[in-house]
């Protein structure tokens, strides 16, 4: 396991929720990020199936581009009652010609579980796989989920993309409705962070 030494980081995520919470993350480690954005990286296609594919993808396209090491976030819902979608293709499920419109992508989650009669709980997790990759092409590669179900109608105005139909399991609150404090204490992207640390940082 490679150790993380410099002290400049890439993010290599175009995803506003994400660099919020992955800045939170990493500001103990006095690290100077800097967003995929602010480097005028274009996002690349995301072509893989698997979430580490696409993590690795996302990673090695901006350490090669900047010549910095770059931590990409590849992460979805997979629900159980629906095979494991929407899962790698959880953004696409949200795209419009107007842009990504997530309260309909939820609808279409809740509508389909009902049409299935899907039994109560509707089981779901969330996945976050971290990649850290160096310039030289070597990359880490870390997995973190959260388990929970979905529920309706959507609860909370905190967090993005799916949270407000997301209640972890032994909670009351929706990941929409929690503090971010709170999400952060048991998210998938915590999950993976942690094993990063360990791994990379330690
Ligand atoms: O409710 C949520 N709470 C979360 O904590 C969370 N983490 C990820 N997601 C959603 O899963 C998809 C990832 O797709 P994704 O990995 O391709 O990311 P993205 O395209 O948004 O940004 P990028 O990092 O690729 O630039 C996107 O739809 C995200 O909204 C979440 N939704
Ligand atoms: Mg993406």
């Amino acid at each position: 396991m490679r150790k993380f030494t410099g002290d400049k980081l890439i993010l290599a995520s175009h995803n506003a929720g994400k660099l919020r919470e992955i800045s939170e993350l990493l500001a103990p480690f006095g690290i100077t990020i800097s967003s995929a954005a602010e480097h005028g990286l274009e996002e690349p296609d995301e072509t893989e199936d698997t979430f580490a594919g696409n993590a690795r993808l996302k990673a090695h396209f901006a350490a090669q581009a900047t010549g910095l090491p770059a931590l990409s976030d590849d992460s979805g819902i997979t629900v159980e009652a629906l095979d494991g979608a929407p899962g790698v293709y959880t953004a696409d499920w949200a795209e419009t010609p107007n842009g990504r419109d997530f309260p309909m992508a939820m609808e279409k989650v809740w509508t389909l579980l009902e049409a299935k009669r899907a039994l109560l709980p509707r089981n779901a997790a969330f996945h976050c796989t971290l990649c850290l990759a160096w310039p030289d092409g070597h990359d880490e590669v870390f997995e973190g989920r959260v388990d929970g179900q979905v529920v309706w109608p959507m609860r909370g105005q905190n967090g993005f993309g799916f949270d407000p139909v997301f209640l972890p399991n032994g909670e009351v609150e929706t990941f929409g409705e929690m503090d971010p404090a709170r999400k952060h204490r048991m998210s998938h992207r915590t999950d993976a962070f942690t094993k990063l640390v360990q791994g990379c940082f330690g």
